[in-house]
């Protein structure tokens, strides 16, 4: 036979010109993967729903990427509106369930909703009678002049109907004056405020108050959303969402999921490769039940989530960063809500922040402790409000550790 065998490329052995030209080929995208991987950062926001993923994101977004534009601000707008709208409507809806109900009839005279000045119940501004609520509305010529007093019979289920079938606004639309009234008296009827005060027991949204203490603002005739309405505004997460950063050579992505239970089956199609996890848990979640399943207490499954991702085999080597999100709700609720009635263990001094956030702090960390410490990986503990401008400051340190 005598003829030896080829290859496509040359007998077989031999290496070739073009066996030489591929493996330098394979070399430099090798090489070039390696550079990439050093200068990618793919942070992963993971915590339970409501805990405040996104509003991170909200922030990191606007420290990176100047200002909101105005296609975003308006999208705020309907957002905004639909937070008052569906926000108390969730709140009425969950009534029964406290064993509250609405009287048929608002009652008499009363100051008004918050520091809302010279309203009186049963009226709104735009409807005769009405009392101004606030400049804004009297520049849109919405206001009657007059003082009367009174109370239409009506009212409650006038009003209940339109939040029941509210509708949202488009781009560039003031929010409808027909809203102002029935928003403002419903907020202000004290079977309502007894609910928004017991709110943790069915997860009413915790941003109600911030825009409810500030209706005359948010239906001015100049109405823009501020960059606070913006972070403080809520849109649950659903799917997966990447948004990308460059800061200093590196380009960041963050993660955002859904924390939501319903969510949670599709984290782990972003595990791959991940730098480092921001952990969100709210601090103010300590007396709350979740939004899907209102036998569950929100810290409570904050903390079953952690311990399973810290002893994830996908995050061995990941730096964690745990974030105990919301303090300003915090300090505000532990006043008069009591850990222990939630956490029996707990045995600091009763209505203490600082007791508060040592026992959280030590909860969280042991629960890393007992999964047993990685070489090789570290875990921060940060406490943090949306509030607080060393949040992004403590964000980005981590993420660039
Ligand atoms: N007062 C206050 N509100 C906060 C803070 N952080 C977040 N919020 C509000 O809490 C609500 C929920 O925040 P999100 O960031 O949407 O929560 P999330 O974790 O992304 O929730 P999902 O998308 O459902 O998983 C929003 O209305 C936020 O504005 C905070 O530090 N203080
Ligand atoms: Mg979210």
């Amino acid at each position: 036979m005598g003829g030896c065998v080829s290859s496509p490329s040359g007998p077989v052995g031999e290496v070739t010109e073009l066996d030489k030209q591929r493996h330098r080929q394979a070399e430099e995208e090798l090489k070039q993967a390696r550079v990439k991987m050093a200068v990618q950062v793919k942070v992963l926001l993971l915590g339970p729903s409501d805990s405040g993923k996104s509003t991170v994101l909200k922030q990191m977004r606007l420290a990176h990427r100047g200002p909101f534009t105005q296609p975003e601000i308006e999208s705020f707008r309907q957002r905004v509106f639909e937070n008052l709208t569906r926000g108390l409507k969730y709140l009425l809806d969950a009534l029964p369930d406290m064993g509250l109900e609405l009287p048929e009839v608002y009652g008499d005279v009363y100051e008004g909703p918050d520091d809302n000045e010279g309203y009186v119940r049963g009226w709104g501004p735009g409807e005769d009678g009405a009392v101004a609520g606030g400049e804004g509305l009297i520049r849109r010529g919405m206001c009657g002049a007059g003082t009367a007093e009174g109370t239409r019979p009506d009212g409650i289920a006038a009003d209940l109907a339109l939040i029941e079938h509210a509708k949202g606004i488009g781009d560039g639309e003031l929010f409808p004056m027909r809203y102002y009234g029935p928003l403002a008296r419903l907020w202000a009827e004290p079977v309502v405020q007894t609910a928004w005060n017991r709110g943790n027991e069915v997860a009413v949204p915790e941003n109600l108050h911030y825009f409810f203490s500030d209706l005359p603002r948010l239906f001015d005739v100049e109405y823009v959303p501020t960059t606070q309405d913006i972070v403080l505004s809520r849109t649950r997460t659903i799917g997966i969402t990447e948004t990308s950063f460059h800061r200093r050579d590196k380009e960041i992505t963050i993660v955002d999921v859904g924390g939501q239970k319903s969510e949670r089956r599709k984290w782990i199609h972003c595990f791959q490769d991940v730098t480092s996890i921001l952990f969100v848990t709210s601090l103010s979640g300590y007396d709350r039940c979740l939004l899907e399943d209102r036998d569950v207490n929100q810290m409570k499954d904050a903390m079953m989530i952690w311990e399973s991702i810290c002893n994830s085999q996908w995050f061995k080597r990941t730096s964690i960063i745990l974030l105990l999100s919301k303090n300003d709700l915090f300090q505000e609720k532990i006043k008069t809500s009591d850990i222990k009635s939630f956490f029996p263990d707990f045995d600091g001094e009763p209505y203490s922040v600082t007791a508060g956030h040592a026992y959280f702090k030590k909860r969280f960390a042991w629960l890393v402790v007992n999964v047993g410490r990685v070489k090789g990986r570290e875990i921060y503990i940060h406490i943090t409000s949306v509030m607080d401008p060393e949040l992004l400051r403590v964000v980005m340190a981590a993420v660039e550790e």
